[in-house]
């Protein structure tokens, strides 16, 4: 069996980041899950893009990086319980040895539950972060360098800043 790794997140969008940290751990494991979390959200201010639209995208750029075959996407909705949440993430994804965030709750939670947990580096988090860039879209500012340059394509053919500001500006939060 691969030696798997877990790294969830919201991905609201994919950045250049988290495209950091994937690649640092795909130097230690020969696969990485992707849970794509929150799937339940879209069309509101912290969540704009859809599961289907995040997976997507995702899988458009691991297509370009030649990551395909080791990078497994899976859409994972909230459960409002934190400790059954790390269960309910781990029973829909293929093994994993151990779980990798930048997040001290989700890495708590993980140890808590028993798993190996790996604390991410965070790459320029005050550059790379998703709010950041969702403010961006939002205030006009340059948002596309940000993230790689497919994803820039993908956001812009699904007309995603001016979906930010339309659901930013309806007040659903
Ligand atoms: N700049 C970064 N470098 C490395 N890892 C990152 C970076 N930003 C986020 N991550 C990590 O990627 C995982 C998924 O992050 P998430 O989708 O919540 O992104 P975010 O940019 O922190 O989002 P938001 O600002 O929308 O809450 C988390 O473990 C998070 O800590
Ligand atoms: N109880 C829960 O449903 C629960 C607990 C912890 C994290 N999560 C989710 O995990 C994902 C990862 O969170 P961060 O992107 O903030 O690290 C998010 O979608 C978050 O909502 C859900």
């Amino acid at each position: 069996m691969a030696k798997r790794v877990l790294m969830p997140g919201r991905f609201q969008p994919f950045h250049n980041g988290h495209y950091h940290a994937l690649r640092s751990l795909l130097e230690e494991y020969e696969e990485v899950v992707l849970a794509v979390g929150s799937a339940q959200e879209g069309f509101t201010c912290q969540n704009p893009f859809t599961a289907g639209e995040r997976l997507e995208m995702i899988d458009i750029f691991l297509k370009h990086e030649g990551l395909r075959g080791r990078v497994w996407l899976i859409p994972v909705p909230d459960i409002r319980m934190p400790l059954a949440w790390t269960t309910h993430v781990l029973s829909m994804a293929p093994k994993v040895e151990a779980v990798a965030s930048g997040n001290p709750h989700v890495l708590y939670i993980y140890k808590w539950a028993g798993l190996k947990t790996i604390e991410l580096k965070l790459h320029e988090p005050s550059r790379y972060n998703g709010s950041r860039i969702r403010s961006l879209m939002l205030e006009g500012g340059e948002w596309r360098s940000l993230v790689p340059g497919v994803i820039a394509e993908y956001i812009e053919a699904v007309d995603g800043v001016e979906r930010v500001r339309k659901v930013c500006s309806s007040g659903v939060y």
